[in-house]
């Protein structure tokens, strides 16, 4: 099938200043995909080069198969069939929020005008303010109303840029499933740039972790999740520490926090170093015996879990999450149990 989109061994920047190199990926029809990555990674930089505002340094974009940009020609982004959504929404602010939405659909006569419009706030589920301007309206309206504007032209493609940064957690992450279903709904792709791990696992079908000026992966969230290729993509979606490891056999190793078996294979010899990302939420201390032996420095009640900070026998703290009301008292020796099913194991 051929993709709606496709990033082949782009390169883009500014007036010549290469931000992002070599970025390859494809989103198909209907496919939500989201962009993580520290700041100023060159997120919006290549959110701009899709959209057709920056020029391309090397490579193509192709949308269903047709080259829209490559170094030196470009179709304008009005051309595109490319709606976007900013962080500031960017609504005009003399205009009412259904003047704001009916800028998008100049091709419109008056009647079926009227109509798309009252269609588009119904989908957003802001159907009684269409008087109001955007000074008169929350955040989450707000960010609403552009919504419905992107899409009144019915774009294949719609492309935000940390659509939800300026809304606070609760709503963010009812706007972003809100906005998932929409955009399902409709058939609508989209690439949204997020620095929030849980709203880019929540909102995703791919998902892809630029850093360091290229794309590290491109994957589903649980691919990221749970085969990461390196340990910057382990880190970033979600948290972990590397430990030394050196191979005992094919399932078992010895780290600083004891002899550690695992119920699937590394695939490394005896002898062989490796580094093991564990997340806290594998490390479980308990009363029998463990791995290793830790001390309770702190422990954090968050509800839904409690984090201890523990320090190991070998003078390095870690942190241990767990999901229980088990609790151990600061002070106290706890034992250890690693519960990694598939060890993340990167070669050293
Ligand atoms: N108009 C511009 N001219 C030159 N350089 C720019 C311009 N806009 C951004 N940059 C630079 O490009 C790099 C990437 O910026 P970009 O805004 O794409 O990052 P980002 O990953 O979206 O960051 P953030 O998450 O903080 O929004 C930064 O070093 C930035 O300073």
């Amino acid at each position: 099938m051929t993709p709606l989109l496709e990033l082949n061994s782009l390169s883009c920047g500014y007036d010549n200043a290469v931000i992002v190199e070599r970025l390859n990926f494809q989103l198909q029809s209907g496919e939500i995909a989201c962009l993580l990555g520290p700041s100023g990674c060159g997120k919006t930089t290549v959110l701009r080069a899709i959209a057709g505002f920056n020029p391309v340094l090397a490579g193509t974009i192709l949308q269903n198969g047709q080259t829209i940009s490559t170094v030196g020609s470009a179709l304008p982004p009005e051309q595109r069939s490319i709606g976007v959504v900013f962080q500031d929404y960017a609504l005009f602010p003399h205009l009412s929020v259904y003047d704001n939405i009916a800028f998008g659909l100049q091709k419109h006569s008056g009647a079926a005008k009227r109509q798309a419009v009252a269609e588009l706030l119904k989908l957003v589920e802001l159907p009684d303010i269409s008087a109001r301007y955007p000074h008169e309206l929350s955040g989450g309206q707000q960010q609403r109303v552009a919504l419905a504007r992107a899409l009144a032209p019915k774009p294949n493609l719609l492309l935000m840029d940390e659509p939800f940064s300026n809304l606070d957690t609760d709503l963010r992450r009812q706007l972003a499933l809100e906005v998932r279903a929409i955009l399902k709904d409709q058939g609508i792709a989209s690439i949204m740039v997020t620095h929030d791990q849980e709203e880019a696992f929540a909102i995703s079908d791919k998902l892809g972790i630029l850093a360091q000026g290229e794309l590290q992966q491109w994957g589903s969230p649980s691919e990221l999740y749970y085969q990461p290729v390196n340990p910057l993509v382990a880190g970033f979606v979600g948290k972990g520490e590397l430990f030394d490891a050196e191979c005992l056999n094919e399932t078992s190793v010895r780290t600083e926090l004891g002899t550690l078996e695992f119920a699937e294979p590394f695939g490394a010899q005896s002898g062989k170093r490796l580094s093991l990302f564990i997340r806290p939420a594998d490390i479980r201390p308990s009363h029998d015996s463990g791995s290793v032996m830790a001390t309770v420095e702190q422990k954090e009640f968050l509800g839904h879990s409690v984090v201890y900070h523990l320090l190991l026998p070998s003078g390095r703290r870690i942190e241990s999450e767990i999901f229980e009301p088990l609790m151990f008292e600061v002070g106290s020796q706890v034992s250890l149990h690693v519960a990694a099913h598939r060890p993340i194991a990167f070669a050293r």
